[in-house]
């Protein structure tokens, strides 16, 4: 008998503590916890001169500049890239719209501990020592339960706009793995994509006004689980990706331009030449609530990864094991710091 496992029931066998999932109540806080308290960090601000890439989707080059952005900086923003500026906007306020919703209301979509849908603190929180200044709300599939529990009598606007998102974005992820794949001259046929849908999520995640951001931390560095991920952030700056040799840069919002994220499936795939990069999420100093949008764009849970011997140089050899995206999920959930180690040949 086959059974087809999905991204949800990988995260069932990896339950989280509740303590590990319940936000603090933002509203009603008027200085850091200690709970909250990273150390101090000087380097909180960036003021790097460099700049990631901004490619132009209708750019001629545009598979030679996302070829080289992908290997140098593991990240590039995309303009010209088809979804409408409207439906970012939308996006953007049916999520403030969310978390500006009272405690109560919110923790009647709590994620569960097995759960992988719903309100709640990032998945990656239990393995800091420190809390994030961070709520998020996790979609996959259908977005309809979560926003009964959240408005009862009416939430056909938020589930519209999310599923309008969900299936541009879609399309969007898709052009983009063309692209990206076409700048490695590897073609869909070398691959063995072909066994189920791919696993996607999209991330709804606030930061609300901190008042001490320079001693508090958004969301911790990570690299995303996904192939690739593709982010709106709008107009509030938060957003930094570290580059060797130069550390964390920030990530400046260009208006309707989206932020493409290379993610650990694609750097297995290409024996780390598309490095996942690590990214973080720091405060805004100013006092804005920053919220962001990030769909994670993954391959068939039971499609099996490994580097591509077509990419290989002569006399390199392939870095990693192959896992299925499951196994990965599933690694990756018990073994947070070092996912990608622990699958080295
Ligand atoms: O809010 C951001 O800019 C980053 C979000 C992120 O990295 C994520 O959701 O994985
Ligand atoms: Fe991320």
């Amino acid at each position: 008998m086959t059974t087809t496992t999905t991204l949800a029931q990988v995260y069932r066998e990896h339950p989280i503590h509740l303590r590990d999932i319940i936000p603090l109540d933002f509203n009603s806080i008027r200085s850091v916890p200690d709970s909250h308290v990273w150390p101090i960090s000087d380097d909180f601000s960036s003021d790097h001169q460099l700049m990631v890439p901004i490619i132009d989707l209708k750019d001629p080059n545009a598979v030679k500049l996302a070829g080289h952005a992908c290997k140098t900086w593991g990240a590039f923003q995309v303009i010209n890239h088809g979804i409408h500026l409207n439906l970012l906007e939308e996006v953007e306020s049916e999520a403030r719209r969310l978390f500006s919703l009272p405690t109560q209301t919110k923790m009647k979509a709590l994620r569960e501990p097995a759960g992988a849908t719903g309100y709640g603190l990032a998945r990656i929180s239990p393995f800091f020592p420190k809390y994030m200044w961070h709520e998020g709300f996790t979609i996959m599939d259908s977005p309809t339960d979560h926003a009964r529990a959240l408005w009862p009598t009416g939430n056909a606007r938020f589930c519209d706009v999310i599923e309008r998102y969900q299936k541009q974005m879609k399309v969007l992820a898709e052009k983009l793995t063309d692209l990206i794949l076409e700048s490695l001259a590897i073609f869909r046929e070398d691959l063995n994509w072909d066994v189920g849908s791919p696993s996607t999520a999209l991330q709804l995640n606030s930061y609300p006004p901190c008042p001490n951001p320079n001693r508090a931390m958004g969301l911790a560095p990570h690299t995303d689980t996904s192939f690739l991920t593709i982010l709106y952030q709008g107009s509030i700056s938060g957003l930094q990706i570290f580059k060797q040799g130069a550390g964390w840069i920030s990530m400046l919002p260009v208006t309707g331009a989206l932020v493409v994220n290379v993610g650990d499936l694609l750097h297995i795939l290409t024996n780390a030449r598309f490095p996942s990069v690590l990214h973080r999420a720091v405060l805004n100093q100013e006092g804005s609530h920053r919220v962001s949008v990030a769909y994670f764009y993954g391959l068939p849970i039971e499609c099996s990864v490994s580097p591509l011997l077509k990419l290989l140089d002569s006399g390199e050899n392939p870095r990693y094991r192959p896992v299925t995206v499951k196994e990965y999920v599933d690694i990756k959930s018990k073994y947070f710091e070092e996912p990608l180690t622990s699958i080295r040949i």
